[in-house]
């Protein structure tokens, strides 16, 4: 298969692949009306396809997705991208692992980010996800690189793929932008979780040590994993 050819194929896997991922955002009640954006890195290119803006999630298609450069200009597609592409493209600018993007305004997690407060590492879920407390990022507008250095300044400290944006919302970070959605989702679960605990009582934290095996296991044995 030509360069060309093979990449197109790319991008046509990668477009129904970021399309059906935003079907999870629905399922899973994290996002409503036209909120939230996933965007997936093109291997081996410096482009990346994402959600286009403002359209309706009954609408996204692999059709109406876009691909932008890794500085947000357009490169293929009809409908303008994603208002959070800056913020997915300086992530992948800057942080080569990262294989995909996701942003909601779930409720919970937007509450603890709208609180200006960390989520604790108080349950072994948070311990296997996130390695720890859930960071909070600082506040940024929209439209420039504010957001995306914000994600990448917090994040470069924590084992977290998720990060609270001050008055914002949780950005999530994955190898793939499944990856990206699975932290989006329980984000989300542990928000809610850990505000419930709080209206009981006071929630102990786990020791680091806890915390390290947890997020040892469940990185690298958990599921299918493990040593066949
Ligand atoms: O949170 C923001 C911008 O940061 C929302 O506008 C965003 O969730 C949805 O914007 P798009 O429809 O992706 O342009």
């Amino acid at each position: 298969m030509s360069l060309a050819a093979e990449v197109t194929e790319t991008f046509e896997q990668l477009r129904e692949t970021v399309a059906a991922l935003h079907g999870e955002l629905t399922r899973y009640e994290l996002v409503i009306w036209t909120a939230g954006n996933i965007s997936a890195r093109v291997p081996g290119q410096d482009l990346m396809v994402i959600k286009p803006s403002g359209v309706a999630y009954d609408d996204l298609s692999a059709a109406t997705m876009v691909v932008t450069d890794l500085h947000g200009n357009l490169v293929q597609g009809e409908l303008a991208p994603s208002s959070d592409t800056a913020a997915h493209a300086y992530v992948y600018r800057h942080m080569p692992e990262v294989g995909g993007v996701v942003h909601t305004h779930s409720t919970y997690a937007t509450a603890w980010a709208a609180r200006g407060e960390p989520i604790p590492c108080v349950l072994t879920m948070i311990a296997d996800e996130f390695g720890g407390e859930i960071p909070v990022g600082p506040f940024a507008l929209i439209g420039d690189d504010s957001i995306g250095r914000g994600i990448v300044e917090t994040l470069k400290w924590s084992r977290s793929p998720a990060v609270l944006m001050r008055n914002h919302g949780p950005f999530t970070i994955g190898r793939t932008a499944r990856d990206a959605v699975k932290a989006a989702v329980m984000v989300e679960d542990v928000a809610r979780t850990v505000h419930k605990s709080y209206q009981l009582g006071t929630p102990e934290p786990l020791s680091e040590q806890d915390v390290d095996r947890l997020y040892a296991r469940y990185q690298n044995v958990y599921g299918q994993q493990g040593e066949k």
